[in-house]
């Protein structure tokens, strides 16, 4: 794996009684684009403003480029271009203006890539910030981030209230901006679709915790599904499922979501006596969800712990 532009040790954050970052050990590789995913409240945003140095930790260490986040020097903040919820930008300014406001402080300013990306967004330089659209609002914000040539970009929800259209030019500016693999990303999103299509690796958190951290590719591949008949279910004999993901009941069926499924499945399966057993083709939003709806109560079972990583493997 390429050098780690950002590690997390054990980190973990109070806010009051309340653990909303627990134990977190991350490491995002260089030139990738990594994608972290997790329910509302899952402590995304939390995880970031703690690498962006806004936020101490109650415990563990982050650091990026190197660097301990809570000592973070100008120089090494302006090698990371930060975008946060919202886009919020100075509604009196012109957009040529925002950018003038935002150039003084950098030492490197790409005025080409600044104009060529509020374009992609149908934002032209003359448009006053204030009578933009949200997704107008996004691509001047996105511009003022990437103008900078940062080494590191960090993007909170950077999709949150867009159009498909807005996405689309989100999700194309994010994929040049990564093409060369000399940069580094990482994003939070909800958009499963937009992160399909951007991200190389990802990293799921549900309540504070990391669930799967991962290659995309390889969680792809460690994701199995099944659908099967049942007459009747038998709860010890679905716990006795190894590294179940989630037990879904939908009618007289039942989906099984499983991590790294080998012969003890199969014969786990066939233990349950159904009377039709289907896999299921899971797309990764699918093996997403079953995460996700672990945390939430959705799924009729929570199963033993089915984390998916490639720096510890599966634990069980
Ligand atoms: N300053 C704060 N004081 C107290 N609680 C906080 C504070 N900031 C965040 N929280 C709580 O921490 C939890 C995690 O919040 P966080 O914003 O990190 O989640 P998130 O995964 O980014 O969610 P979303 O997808 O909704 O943006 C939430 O329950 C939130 O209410």
């Amino acid at each position: 794996m390429n050098a780690a532009v950002i590690e997390l040790d054990r980190l973990t954050r109070y806010f009051g009684k309340r653990a909303v970052v627990r134990d977190l050990d991350l490491q995002i590789p260089a030139g990738q684009v990594t994608a972290l995913l997790g329910l509302n409240g899952a402590g995304k945003t939390t995880t970031i403003r703690i690498i962006m140095g806004l936020l101490y930790p109650t415990r563990g260490k982050a650091t990026v480029l190197g660097h301990d986040t809570g000592q973070l020097s100008p120089e090494i903040r302006m090698r990371i271009g930060y975008m946060i919820e919202g886009h919020f930008l100075y509604p009196g300014l012109r957009v040529r203006e925002c950018a003038d406001l935002q150039r003084s402080g950098y030492p490197h300013w790409d005025d080409g890539l600044f104009q060529q990306v509020v374009h992609h967004f149908g934002v032209g330089l003359n448009d006053r910030a204030g009578e933009l659209s949200r997704g107008q609002r996004a691509g001047v914000s996105l511009a003022l981030v990437l103008a900078p040539d940062p080494e590191l970009l960090v993007l909170d929800d950077p999709s949150l209230g867009l159009d498909p259209v807005s996405r689309r030019a989100l999700n194309e500016t994010l994929i040049e901006f990564a093409a060369d693999g000399k940069r580094t990303v990482l994003l939070s999103s909800h958009m499963l679709d937009d992160v399909e299509r951007v991200a190389d690796r990802v990293a799921v958190m549900t309540a504070g915790r990391l669930q799967v951290d991962t290659t995309m590719d390889d969680f792809s591949k460690r994701v199995s599904g099944w659908v099967v008949e049942i007459a009747e279910v038998d709860l010890k004999l679905i716990e006795s499922i190894p590294r179940l993901i989630e037990a879904r009941q939908i009618g007289a069926r039942l989906q099984l979501v499983v991590a790294d499924a080998d012969d003890e499945t199969t014969a786990a399966i066939d233990r349950l006596g159904a009377t039709g057993v289907e896999p299921i083709e899971m797309t990764f939003g699918d093996s997403v969800l079953a995460y996700l709806a672990r945390r939430r109560g959705e799924s009729s079972f929570l199963g033993a712990d089915a984390s998916v990583s490639t720096q510890s493997g599966v634990k069980r």
